[in-house]
Formats: structure tokens, sequence, C-alpha cells
């Protein structure tokens, strides 16, 4: 059904909350515009995991979720995890160790990519696009931890996402690193359009992202 939030592009929290019991966890009422981040932070147990599963739809039916969650106005309450195009960023890379670098991108590939030159050329421009070129038959184990981020990036950047998740995505990186490739994260979200969401304990990821904050208690 059509109204006024419908074609607002953007990831919107439309007078979300989500309890646990009697205890309210999240109450969230606003959008993060394409290209704009949302910096959540809190304590331990206040919920930031508990927004991401309600975002990407692995939400515990533990939870109750009131109001409505829209990715460039589709509701996403009606779509499964698989059809909502959210990315997502972890403190691990989750690269899979066994195979290379280019068969890793590969999993990012939409399945309606078909053709095997067409597949690698993706790749490869991935690849090359961070610095990386010649990279694709390398075995993960042998990238730096900057390189295995990178790859995680193109990785998640080739599915197509139209709204990306960070889950304290650049907390094992150390200090000069982290800037590096937070500064690449935020970049390509900008370039690209895409509101972020960023869950950290970090303050100057906060600072980095120079975009709102919301605390949870
Ligand atoms: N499946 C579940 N069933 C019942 N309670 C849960 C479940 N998952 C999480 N919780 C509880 O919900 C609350 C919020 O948990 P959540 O994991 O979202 O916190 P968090 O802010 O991500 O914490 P951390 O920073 O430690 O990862 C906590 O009190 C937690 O114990």
């Amino acid at each position: 059904m059509a109204d006024g939030n419908t074609i607002r592009p953007g990831l919107r929290f439309e007078k979300l909350t989500i309890s646990l019991g009697q205890t309210r966890l999240i109450s969230l009422d606003c959008t993060i515009a394409p290209g704009e981040v949302l910096t959540v932070m809190g304590p331990s147990g206040s919920g930031k995991s508990t927004l991401l599963a309600a975002i990407t739809g692995t939400l515990d039916p533990a939870f109750t979720m009131t109001g409505r969650i829209r990715l460039d106005g589709r509701d996403l309450s009606d779509l499964p995890t698989e059809a909502r195009q959210i990315g997502i960023l972890f403190q691990d890379e989750y690269l899979f160790p066994h195979l290379s670098v280019g068969a890793n991108l590969a999993f990012g590939l939409k399945p309606s990519l078909r053709g095997r030159a067409e597949r690698r050329a993706r790749i490869e421009a991935a690849l090359a696009e961070v610095g990386l070129a010649g990279f694709a038959d390398r075995d993960p184990a042998t990238l730096s931890g900057g390189q295995r981020a990178r790859v995680a990036l193109q990785r998640m950047l080739l599915s197509e996402p139209r709204a990306l998740l960070l889950d304290e995505a650049f907390s094992k990186l150390d200090t000069g690193l982290r800037a590096q490739i937070r500064a690449l994260v935020f970049e390509t979200a900008r370039n690209r359009a895409l509101p972020v969401l960023q869950v950290t304990h970090d303050h100057s990821d906060a600072e980095a992202a120079a975009g709102e904050i919301h605390a949870l208690a």
C-alpha cells in the first residue's frame, strides 16, 4: 500500500520498538539517508545485536517488535533475510580460509550473474578498486589484516546491497589501520549512496562517521 513513506530513500525506522518481556531495549524513529551514517552505541546487553538482527530479519522470537523498518520505502518485514539487500561487515572478515581470494569474492556475486568471463571481470575489477589487482589466486592466510578487510568489503559490495551494517567492524584492527579501513568504508558508502548503521564501542568510530549517534541504555 503506497503512502508518504514508501518512496523515501534510505533506511527508515518508523516508531520501531523492540522489547524483551517488560523491558524496552530499542526505541528508534529516524531515517538514515543514503550515504549517511547512524552510530549506535551502548553497554553490553543494551540491544545492539538485537537491533541488527531486526534489520536482517533474524530476530529471536523471544523479542517483541513493533513499528516498521523500511529500506528505500520497502517494508523489510515482508522480505526474507536473503532478499533484504543488506550488506554486513563484522569484526572478523569471515573469509573462507580454504578458498582463494577470488573464490571468496565469487560468493558475493549475484547468482543471476552468469558467464565465467563476466564473473572473473567483476572480481578483478573489485580487487583493483582497493589496490589488490592480481590477488585473485592468493590464499587469504597470506594477506595482511588490512588486505583481508578490503577483500571482505568488496565481497559484500559485489552483492549490491542497498544498506550497510557495521557490527564492530573495525575493532580487530590496530589504530592506524582502523582509521584507514574506516575511511575507505565510509567513503565507499557515500559514493554508492548507501545508508550505514554502525554498532561500535569506540568513540573514534563515531567521530569518523560524522553522523548522528543513538545511545542505548
Ligand atoms: N535469544 C535471546 N533470548 C532471550 N534474551 C536474549 C536473547 N538474545 C539476547 N538476549 C538478551 O537481550 C539483551 C540484548 O542483547 P544484545 O545481544 O542485543 O546486546 P548487545 O548490546 O549487542 O551486547 P554486546 O555488546 O555484549 O554484544 C541482553 O539482555 C541479552 O541477554
